[in-house]
């Protein structure tokens, strides 16, 4: 028999969240939806759970070992918890809004859950917020989806934003094109660039040793772009030209408070981005808060349309204290004015109505009461 669980006790990886992180977590959730609406983006809510081979089959990033999966007694099948809403966003936009015209904006906000957490997030389960655009991967979408998802951030107060760039295929179109390499070779070199580790890269041989211009093309973004261009005009023999010319565009209508940087190789949560990909850091704040890119949807016809998008993870915020509000409580005694209470609500005060005699204002967390039609200080 296995010992009995403590009651409170929840599985490694998942938390409660009590007052007042609930309401800042969905004050914050609120303020990236509402922002994102006042682009267009109209809000989804994907289904918690799936059968696990749709979802995973829609899911580069998460191999059927990584989700949380449980057999379903009614359909007799595996189902998944979802690990990232962006896979479910393209199953709807595929399925039951194909006809809808494009492009189609969508947003989404809620738990997301994993297997399995990492090293830098011990929490399994998340809150994700985003938006996709589905229909194009335009650069044109990409610089909507980048200063939306600033735009977003900045209106709930977070300050000392990162953009890195990343090129998440960069590495297999180069070796498919001017710089090539055996398919065999494809994952030793990103491995090489993904630790930035030369030494190790040019052992690898020749045709490896022609990527070693990467390592460098990385760090604040002007600079780095300068010596992309130089791997592009070295041994990417111009393949690039397109690509830095759209980096530049999606940079520059970025302000000169947001800083930038570029990691053209970082393929660390891009599992299934194509030709562009951003992370999004915060100062003070370890590991990303957000990411997004372009990617394709799979229609059930085999075809595939393009979208780009982004998520945010606000759970580091949240209990860096964003999304908090203080709210000014004030009690209304056994025999108050309800118009009274309701007006002042209205003006925006929360109240707190006594149920008996022998509630306690302070004890209630009010910081006033209501006597007659008068606001009292306590
Ligand atoms: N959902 C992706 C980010 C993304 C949104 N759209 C495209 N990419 C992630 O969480 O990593």
């Amino acid at each position: 028999m296995t010992d009995a669980i403590a009651p409170g006790l929840l599985p490694e990886g998942l938390a409660d969240r009590l007052p007042p992180k609930a309401e800042a977590s969905a004050r914050l959730v609120r303020e990236v939806l509402d922002t994102v609406a006042g682009h267009g983006y109209r809000r989804v809510m994907p289904a918690l759970a799936e059968f696990e081979e749709t979802l995973v089959a829609r899911l580069q990033s998460a191999a059927a070992e990584d989700l949380l999966r449980a057999v379903d007694p009614v359909s007799q099948r595996t189902l998944a918890i979802r690990p990232d809403m962006t896979a479910q966003v393209g199953r709807i936009a595929a399925t039951r809004m194909a006809s809808t015209p494009r492009p189609l904006r969508l947003c989404y906000g809620g738990p997301v859950m994993k297997l399995r957490a990492d090293q830098l997030r011990p929490e399994r389960e998340r809150m994700q917020v985003g938006a996709e655009i589905i229909g194009t991967d335009s650069v044109a979408a990409a610089v909507e989806i980048v200063n939306v998802a600033i735009e977003a951030l900045q209106r709930a107060g977070v300050q000392g934003i990162t953009i890195d760039f990343t090129l998440p295929d960069l590495v297999p179109t180069l070796a498919a094109g001017p710089m090539p390499l055996a398919s065999s070779e494809v994952e030793a070199v990103q491995a090489r660039l993904d630790a930035k580790d030369a030494g190790s890269l040019v052992e690898l041989g020749e045709g490896a040793r022609a990527y070693l211009g990467l390592i460098e093309a990385t760090g604040p973004f002007h600079a780095a772009m300068e010596r992309l261009e130089a791997f592009d005009t070295g041994p990417a023999q111009g393949a690039l030209v397109d690509r830095i010319a759209a980096l530049r565009a999606i940079a520059k209508p970025i302000g000169w408070d947001i800083t930038l940087t570029l990691d053209p190789t970082e393929r660390h949560g891009f599992e299934y981005q194509s030709w562009f990909g951003f992370s999004v850091f915060a100062e003070g704040f370890i590991g990303e808060i957000g990411r997004g890119g372009a990617y394709q949807v799979a229609r059930p016809d085999g075809t595939s349309e393009p979208a780009m998008g982004f998520s945010l993870y606000p759970d580091p915020l949240i209990d860096a204290g964003f999304g908090a509000e203080s709210a000014r409580r004030l009690f209304l005694p056994l025999d108050h004015d309800p118009v009274r209470a309701a007006e002042l609500r209205r003006e925006g005060w929360v109240t707190v109505a006594a149920l008996s005699r022998d509630d306690d204002p302070q004890v209630l967390g009010c910081e006033a009461l209501l006597a007659g039609q008068d606001i009292r200080a306590l």
